[in-house]
């Protein structure tokens, strides 16, 4: 257990580009170790742009950024997937080998991740199902699962290698509003158990329900609610 109390993510003086494109500038913010917070911000306004160059799969071309230990301005291509390993990415569509069953799913990202041991990945398999509460699902297919519980999975196999921060995007976007609860519960949990995390949505129901920290993506600028008064009415 990390018991520093460094952020485990901080952006200086960041540009996010598409391509040639500046899609947010003067972006400066950090998340601390165990913070919950919101990105909102409406459609096209950079929320999935910032939170890929977060993870690497967009080029930090100006500015500073560094997570998990890692910075964004010096990373070699061939460390990208060291980096991946202590982020864990949760999408909104769901992303699973379509013909492999779920342990096949999480074996596979232990695998290239490195995990040799087979008592261990059981071990792991078993701990990371047990915490996204789905434990009778070893075997099967994804088709063979609700939208919520493959999302269950997603997440389970975002937890595999104990992540300290998690970037979230739209992950309850495209579930009915009983079963995005239960995920988003499940989000909640894991950050109780000191996992940050870094969550895009559109979903207003849980910005009113839940008084977390929120970045707002605006007109080209990223807003923070703990310095800005940041709106989160009917349009976002
Ligand atoms: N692959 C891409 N190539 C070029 N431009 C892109 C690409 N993806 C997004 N953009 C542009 O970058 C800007 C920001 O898009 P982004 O997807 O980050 O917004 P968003 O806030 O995540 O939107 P949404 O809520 O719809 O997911 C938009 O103008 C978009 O058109």
């Amino acid at each position: 257990m990390d018991f520093s109390t460094k952020p485990v993510l901080q952006v200086i003086q960041a540009t996010i580009f598409q391509g040639e494109t500046p899609v947010l500038s003067d972006v400066n913010f950090s998340v601390e170790q165990h913070e919950f917070v919101f990105l909102i911000g409406r459609t096209g306004s950079g929320k999935s742009s910032l939170l890929k160059t977060l993870y690497a799969d967009l080029k930090l071309q100006s500015g500073l950024a560094e997570i998990v230990g890692y910075s964004l301005t010096k990373i070699k291509n061939s460390e990208v997937p060291f980096l991946r390993r202590k982020i864990g990415i949760i999408f909104q569509d769901f992303q699973l080998f379509s013909d492999r069953t779920v342990w096949e799913n999480l074996l596979f990202v232990l695998k290239a991740t490195g995990w040799t041991d087979p008592v261990k990945i059981k071990e792991r398999i078993s701990e990371v199902l047990i915490q996204v509460g789905l434990t009778d699902s070893l075997q099967k297919m994804p088709h063979q699962l609700s939208g919520g519980e493959q999302q269950r999975v997603v997440i389970a196999r975002a937890l595999l290698n104990k992540p300290s921060i998690l970037l979230a995007d739209e992950p309850t976007g495209n579930l009915d509003p009983d079963v995005a609860d239960g995920i988003f519960k499940l989000f909640q949990d894991i950050n109780k158990k000191g996992t940050a995390i870094l969550m895009a949505t559109h979903n207003h129901e849980l910005l009113r329900k839940f008084p977390y920290r929120v970045l707002k993506c605006e007109k080209g600028r990223l807003l923070d609610s703990q310095l800005h008064d940041v709106s989160f009415g009917s349009s976002f």
